[in-house]
């Protein structure tokens, strides 16, 4: 737990691809959010980070390792965090997984007094690390994994199931066991079996309504 936290405190999930972390994250948001409104806690996709590609061709998109730290843009996510924390707000980037690249839009973000983080590379940074309150690691078995990333990626990403599994071999799998699945010793909580664990929402939940009590 970092003691740099002043106006907003940041709370990090990360874990595999396909592993829950949107779906957790969302779940804590909607049910907080419904007791102590918006203002208060907002939530940010590290994916929205990744690097703009709109300089490449589309087949040299689609050959991008994006399961590498290389191809986030955690400089600016350090940033914007920074900024929060400071009370000022961001415009975090949206990003086009059919496309690749970053879109012209932007989302506003307003301070918040607890931001939700998440996203697969998260615990590698040490500054991202630093900047976190408290972190969080969905530990869902791999294979159910692929099988989650295999149904959302045909259906919201615009991959066919061949694409998913060529890059699932290529850069996926190889980058979890080299990057992610250590990264796992960094974070405070362990949360098995994915985004629907009600006792890990529950006490998430908890912290974050302790938290903004304070
Ligand atoms: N425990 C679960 N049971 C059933 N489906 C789940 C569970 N956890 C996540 N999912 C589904 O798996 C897919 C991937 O989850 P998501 O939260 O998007 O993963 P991540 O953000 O880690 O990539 C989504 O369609 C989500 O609804
Ligand atoms: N252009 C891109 C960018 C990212 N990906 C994949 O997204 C995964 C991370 O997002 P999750 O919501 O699944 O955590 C990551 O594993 C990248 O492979 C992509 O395919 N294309």
């Amino acid at each position: 737990m970092s003691e740099t936290s002043h106006q907003c405190v940041i709370i990090g999930i990360a874990g595999a691809s396909a592993s829950g972390k949107s779906l957790i994250a969302s779940t804590v948001y909607k049910e907080l959010k419904a007791k102590v409104g918006d203002h208060q806690i907002g939530v940010i996709t590290e994916d929205c980070y990744y690097n703009d590609q709109s300089h490449l061709t589309m087949e040299d998109r689609v050959k991008t390792n994006y399961d590498h730290p290389n191809a986030l843009d955690h400089n600016l996510l350090c940033d914007h965090l920074e900024q929060l924390m400071k009370g000022e707000a961001v415009e975090v980037p949206q990003y086009s997984y059919s496309e690749h690249t970053r879109l012209q839009e932007s989302t506003t973000m307003t301070p918040k007094k607890v931001i939700i983080l998440e996203g697969i590379l998260l615990l590698t940074d040490p500054r991202l690390r630093n900047i976190m309150h408290a972190s969080v690691f969905m530990d869902t078995p791999l294979d159910i994994c692929l099988l989650r990333r295999l149904q959302r990626d045909v259906a919201e990403r615009g991959r066919t199931m061949e694409s998913v599994l060529v890059q699932y071999q290529k850069t996926v799998r190889p980058m979890f066991m080299q990057f992610i699945e250590p990264s796992k010793q960094y974070a405070d909580i362990i949360v098995p079996r994915g985004g629907k664990n009600r006792i890990a929402i529950d006490v998430l939940k908890a912290h974050i309504a302790k938290l903004l009590r304070s």
